[in-house]
């Protein structure tokens, strides 16, 4: 068999997102990319939509030139364990929260590594992906693996002991921001719009504040003094977040994120 370009592992919510991306931005072709998932299901669905090679067995997954462990962290072990010496591959990308470069360094001796931290609006390639560097990877190396995340998105390098912030603001924080938009939707419905009108305007909102502020490179604080009329309706509504605490609870949730994500090292 032709040496694989790329062996994926694992391929749930994260890893076939990025399969899919790759495999639609033709970065690479799909039978040079193999996947290993245990759902048969999962892995033959995949298989059948993008048209690429589905692993046996991790031991496979050596024989490939780039290693990407998509896993729970809570099975690195078992995965490294599982797929025993990697013979012919020079690199190993994690996408694994809270797994420090010293532990993947650890377990791939031979081979380079590197931590990353993309988020799930790659699937729609609008995605951002934080990556750390380990020791001694190429310039090469270092492009080939932006490419790879550029297909999916925006791509930031940081410091290594930056990740777990990185992981808590914006690889859980589209989580946060869904959370958020069900609010507004429902806080639609409950003043009594549609549901799916009330979705719409929630939507455009959110994407076209994000936008703005990006385009004309606003401090967030200015585009809220903007948008408050004196004694109209958006200084009654922040009057009601403030009181709510709603400042207070996002913080807290990047906080409460990023000590999980310390507490996944040596999963
Ligand atoms: N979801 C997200 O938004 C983000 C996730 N991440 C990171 O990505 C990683 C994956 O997360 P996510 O995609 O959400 O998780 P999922 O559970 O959706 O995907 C993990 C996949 O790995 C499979 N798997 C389990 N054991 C093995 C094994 N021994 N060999 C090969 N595959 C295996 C699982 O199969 P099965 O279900 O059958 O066990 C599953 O399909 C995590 O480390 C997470 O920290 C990073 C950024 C964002
Ligand atoms: O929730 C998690 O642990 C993963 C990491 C970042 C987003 N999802």
């Amino acid at each position: 068999m032709e040496q694989l370009f790329l062996s994926v592992i694992g391929g749930g919510a994260m890893g076939s997102a990025l399969l899919r991306r790759w495999v639609d931005s033709g970065i690479c072709p799909p039978n040079q990319i193999g996947l290993r998932e245990p759902d048969s299901v999962r892995a033959s669905a995949l298989q059948k939509e993008l048209g690429i090679r589905l692993l046996s067995d991790l031991t496979q997954a050596g024989e490939s030139q780039i290693v990407f462990l998509a896993v729970k962290p809570q099975v690195f072990a078992t995965v490294v364990a599982e797929m025993g010496q990697l013979t012919a591959s020079e690199l190993v990308i994690s996408i694994m929260a809270g797994i420090p470069l010293q532990q993947l360094q650890q377990a791939f001796p031979r081979q380079g590594v590197v931590r990353t931290m993309p988020n799930t609006p790659a699937l729609v390639g609008a995605g951002i992906t934080a990556i750390s560097y380990g020791t001694g990877i190429t310039p090469t190396q270092m492009e080939q693996v932006e490419k790879l995340f550029r297909a999916v998105g925006e791509v930031v390098t940081v410091a290594e002991n930056q990740m777990d912030a990185v992981t808590a603001l914006s690889g859980s924080g589209p989580g946060y921001v869904a959370v958020m938009v069900e609010a507004l939707i429902d806080g639609g419905v409950r003043v009594g719009l549609p549901r799916p009108i009330a979705t719409q305007l929630a939507l455009q909102t959110l994407s076209g504040t994000a936008a703005l502020l990006q385009q004309e490179q606003l401090h967030p604080a200015l585009l809220k003094d903007r948008v408050t009329s004196p004694g109209g309706t958006t200084i009654a509504g922040i009057d009601a977040l403030e009181q709510a605490g709603v400042r207070g609870a996002l913080m807290q949730a990047v906080q409460a994120a990023y000590e999980r994500s310390c507490q996944l090292k040596g999963s």
